[in-house]
């Protein structure tokens, strides 16, 4: 598209001033992972929800508006992602969450299924199985007075449930405490996220020369992880190939939409596209790729989630009423979709926190082709082929005009189910890209809670967090909390 025509379409959408030919580098100046958050948040608040900014050549367009929202994302139109996912493709190939077009819908239809309600009431058992090595292990912290960082604990918990569930191999990654994967990928996204922020370190060659280093760690790192993905793929084609032996068809067994449904990794192992089976490199990419969202941004809502607990006593003793109503003194009792779907506070309690520290904190889109909107303030107009488009996910929480006090932390909010109908609560994004794992997440979320609150009291141990973007919303002080063990009633 040409620049005169993009200038034309957005000259009614706000912005900072903009230095011509380079943009606004006194806003660009100094950001850092620590930093971005309020500084986004800042922008919002300055210039409105929808916003423009020329940056050299480039028009990137940030929006917290949830009428631009709602019509971008629902749309069946500009679904490719934003060019700096590309900084992951080393890593995590061209994915579900990576990939684009043609490549992208064909995976999303072989993959959908192995999310259907009833793969997850299955996984509910490894679930609760999981989340009771979980509780355990927390045992050792429990002496009422020592803060800790609980984020080891809960994304080596989320690493073997998105194993165990997905990829029907155990890794145990709760019990060997020295697997490297976790810390590779916690390094990985770190460096990724601080090289987000400066412009000239996108080109894989200018960061290799000009930061060796850190390029370095980040070669070794590709290579723990793949090497991890690679042993999960190679433990479950075995143990298909021996099961095939067994039976005369595997399909008898994982009859689709009659018996049992099959799991991620067993339909990749086996599905054709356009008649082809996938290739390793193919397997590989799906398998890296919700190795890391299955687990790191589940982790962080579970982090969250129980620190802000910890700070919040009153909620706390709410929560843990309801499931003491339910689930009595009765601590190895497993939750099942029925009792879950009883615990109404809890929900909420998990919906706040994502509202508040959503693991996702932005996305973006590549305009390929213009895009027209109406909006009712702003009229009728065009975001133009194109466009960079930010979605500022996190921004969105600090909207005074739909949240009352948007910075505490209220789970008695999401009572009104009406709050969130609107496009500004977008944990998971919406439309035909949103998250696969929404379900799962939830779920897996809920029966961990009710397995550390029914044991334990968290308590407001240690120092505060502080978020920072490490692609996943991180925090640069941990999660730190104290705990202490329940007495029986
Ligand atoms: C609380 C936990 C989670 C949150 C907040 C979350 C959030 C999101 C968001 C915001 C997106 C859109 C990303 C974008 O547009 O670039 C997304 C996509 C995705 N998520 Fe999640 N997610 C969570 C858990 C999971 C889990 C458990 C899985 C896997 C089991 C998963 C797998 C994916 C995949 C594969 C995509 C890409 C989908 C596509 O483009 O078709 N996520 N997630």
């Amino acid at each position: 598209a040409s620049k005169r025509h993009m200038r034309e379409a957005v000259k009614n959408i706000n912005g900072p001033y903009c230095v011509p030919l380079i943009g606004p580098i006194h806003l660009a100046y100094g950001l850092t992972p620590q930093n971005v958050f309020t500084k986004g948040v800042n922008l919002g608040q300055k210039y409105g929800g929808f916003i423009k900014i020329w940056l050299f050549n480039r028009l990137i367009i940030g929006t917290a508006d949830p009428e631009i929202n709602e019509q971008i994302l629902s749309s069946s139109t500009n679904l490719s992602k934003h060019r700096l996912y590309g900084v992951l493709h080393r890593w995590l190939g061209t994915g579900l969450l990576t990939s684009d077009g043609a490549k992208w819908h064909a995976r999303r239809k072989i993959i959908t299924p192995t999310f259907h309600f009833k793969i997850l009431e299955e996984f509910v058992e490894i679930f609760n199985q999981q989340s009771a090595v979980f509780t355990e292990r927390l045992t050792t912290k429990a002496d009422g007075k020592t803060p800790f960082d609980i984020y080891p604990y809960v994304c080596s918990a989320t690493l073997d449930i998105i194993a165990e569930t997905a990829m029907g191999t155990k890794v145990g990654a709760q019990t060997d405490t020295t697997m490297a994967y976790t810390a590779a990928v916690e390094e990985t996204t770190r460096i990724t996220a601080w090289r987000f922020l400066r412009l000239h370190l996108h080109n894989d060659i200018v960061f290799m020369l000009l930061h060796p280093f850190k390029s370095l760690r980040l070669i070794k790192n590709l290579r723990i992880m793949h090497e991890f993905t690679h042993k999960v793929i190679e433990e479950r084609r075995k143990t298909l190939q021996q099961r095939l032996k067994k039976e005369t068809s595997v399909r008898d067994h994982y009859d689709v939409g009659t018996k049992k449904r099959m799991a991620l990794l067993d339909v990749l192992l086996q599905s054709t596209i356009n008649g082809k089976p996938l290739s390793n490199e193919d397997i590989r990419e799906e398998v890296d790729t919700f190795m890391f969202e299955g687990h790191d941004t589940t982790a962080t809502a579970l982090g969250f989630t129980l620190y802000l607990l910890s700070r919040h006593p009153r909620v706390q003793q709410k929560l843990w009423k309801q499931i003491h109503h339910l689930h009595g003194d009765e601590n190895s009792r497993t939750c099942s979709i029925m009792s879950l779907n009883e615990l109404k506070y809890l929900e909420c309690v998990i919906k706040e926190s994502l509202r508040l520290y959503p693991p996702v904190p932005i996305i973006g889109r590549e305009i390929t082709q213009d895009f027209k909107y109406k909006h009712s303030t702003l009229g009728e107009g065009i975001i133009p082929a194109g466009t960079e488009l930010v979605i500022a996910i996190y921004a969105m929480s600090a909207n005074h005009f739909v949240y009352e006090n948007p910075s505490e932390f209220m789970p008695e909010r999401h009572e009104d189910v009406k709050i969130n109908n609107g496009f500004h609560y977008l944990p998971f994004s919406a439309g035909p890209r949103n998250c696969i794992g929404q379900k799962f997440a939830m779920l897996e979320l809920k029966v961990a809670l009710v397995h550390v609150i029914r044991c334990y009291e968290l308590l407001p141990l240690g120092e505060s967090i502080e978020p920072v973007l490490g692609i996943v919303t991180r925090s640069k002080t941990g999660m730190q909390l104290g705990l202490k063990k329940r007495t029986k009633h």
